[in-house]
């Protein structure tokens, strides 16, 4: 048997009295009268197995033994019951979501010995699994996680791009991490100690964002009742970084262009230029070099900022960093989430996350997760608790043959889904032909209204 402490609660002795009277191999029993006496002695005594008698003997309420159970979630708790409180429906619900088993009482010592012995190889097996997980997690590298070639590649060129306090601009889709890319930027640089002022120039309303980036005097304006600071003076020291770039107004560009130029900036009613000091770090989701083509983005900004380019990639074309990505965020969020009783992915969940396009790439990510660590009621977070169903891939292949011809049908599939079921657009996506897609979708018997 697997060597553990056990706490009980018993305030009669009922259990304790016949435990104690049995020398139990490897198990060492402490008994306590309530739940404030355990939560104590498991702050100093870690117990694998808690048990706790659920009859009117109990001197707790149901809520304070819930938070007990909550709290200790290095402990499997199992629940001795009176069998007139396990005809309440809330009783039942209680025990059976947050507790590892049950016996109803009186108990028979022998099976419930045999129930604290396997609840002690369960939470032995879950510390070591904690132990080894942490062992090998990913620090993240300034909190940004990826462990693909693609990042390691750009994790090079930001460690480079750090302290060379020159422009950065930063593209890639949505959600990808720019925000987080520009604070690590500022947060290991010579400029940490300064402040980082983020403007998304797409959400400030056009009529704003003159006064918002380079403020504004007392009475410069209707409305303007007093002196406003900017956000590129108040990133003075340090860095200022403008989201949606491509949104700035083509008027503002140029006042833009002549401040990252003259180093200076004069506030909207003054005369009077103000000198700032400021690393700028721009972000896009957009191709500027289209924007400049279209002539709704000036070129000569676009050098100024761009002195390094960074491209973040999108989540998919991350190899493997989708399972990593996710378990980060999980513990995350189920951390702050006590009544989240998942432990991590079914493998369905962790196959389809991997397969899935995510066009709101990490963000999209984390939403998912989160809704999962709310909604979910099992132990597992599986494909409908992230809202994936859709995406579920067809039964495991037993041969190379039969998975490449799984994948192949999944890809089909997923591109028409994509594609609101138009075979010559989602034909263009995997870059075939429409003859080819036809072909290939009765090879694999999908319907063309699939
Ligand atoms: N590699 C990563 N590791 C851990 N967290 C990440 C990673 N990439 C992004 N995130 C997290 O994902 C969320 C979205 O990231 P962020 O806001 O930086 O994206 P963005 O590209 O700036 O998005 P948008 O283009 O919509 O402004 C944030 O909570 C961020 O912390």
């Amino acid at each position: 048997m697997t060597t553990g402490s056990v706490v009980l609660i018993d305030p009669q002795s009922y259990i304790s009295q016949q435990i104690q009277k049995l020398v139990i191999e490897n198990i060492n029993f402490f008994c306590v009268e309530s739940t404030a006496d355990a939560k104590n002695l498991l702050s100093r005594q870690p117990c694998s197995v808690g048990l706790v008698i659920l009859d009117p003997s109990l001197k707790d309420s149901l809520e304070e033994v819930e938070s007990l159970v909550v709290a200790t979630s290095k402990t499997e708790w199992i629940a001795l019951v009176a069998p007139a409180f396990m005809e309440m429906a809330h009783v039942r619900s209680f025990v059976a979501n947050a507790f590892y088993d049950y016996h109803t009482l009186p108990v028979d010592l022998q099976r419930l010995l045999m129930t604290i012995g396997h609840a002690c190889g369960i939470a032995h097996l879950r510390l070591s699994l904690a132990k080894s997980k942490k062992e090998n997690a990913d620090p993240g590298h300034f909190g940004i996680h990826g462990n693909s070639a693609i990042m390691q590649t750009f994790f090079q060129r930001l460690d480079k791009v750090i302290n060379a306090d020159l422009a950065v601009l930063i593209g890639g889709e949505t959600g990808t991490g720019k925000e987080l890319v520009a604070q690590a930027i500022h947060g290991h640089s010579r400029r940490s100690k300064g402040p980082f002022v983020a403007v998304n120039c797409g959400a400030v309303p056009q009529n704003l964002i003159q006064s918002e980036l380079f403020g504004h005097e007392r009475g410069a304006f209707t409305g303007a009742q007093q002196r406003k600071i900017g956000s590129i003076e108040a990133a003075n020291g340090g860095v200022l970084f403008l989201d949606e770039i491509g949104d700035l107004p083509l008027n503002l560009q140029a006042n833009l262009l002549r401040v990252l130029q003259e180093r200076t900036i004069t506030r909207l009613g003054s005369t009077q230029p103000v000198p700032v000091d400021f690393r700028i770090i721009a972000a896009t989701h957009v191709d500027l070099q289209q924007a400049i083509q279209n002539g709704s983005f000036r070129e000569d900004l676009y050098y100024r900022l761009s002195v390094i380019q960074l491209d973040l990639p999108p989540l998919r074309s991350r190899d493997g960093d989708v399972p990593l990505l996710a378990e980060v965020i999980f513990k995350r969020l189920s951390a702050n989430n006590p009544h989240c009783r998942a432990n991590g992915f079914t493998s369905q969940a962790l196959r389809v996350m991997s397969t899935y396009r995510w066009p709101g790439n990490v963000r999209e990510l984390i939403n998912r997760i989160h809704r999962a660590v709310i909604l979910c009621e099992g132990k597992l977070i599986g494909v409908s608790d992230l809202g994936l169903d859709a995406y579920v891939d067809i039964p495991e292949a037993k041969t190379l043959e039969d998975a490449r011809a799984s994948l192949d049908r999944s890809i089909l599939e997923i591109s028409l889904r994509n594609n609101g079921n138009n075979v010559s657009r989602a034909a263009r996506q995997l870059g075939v032909s429409r003859v080819t897609f036809y072909r290939m979708m009765n090879k694999h018997n999908i319907a063309a209204t699939h």
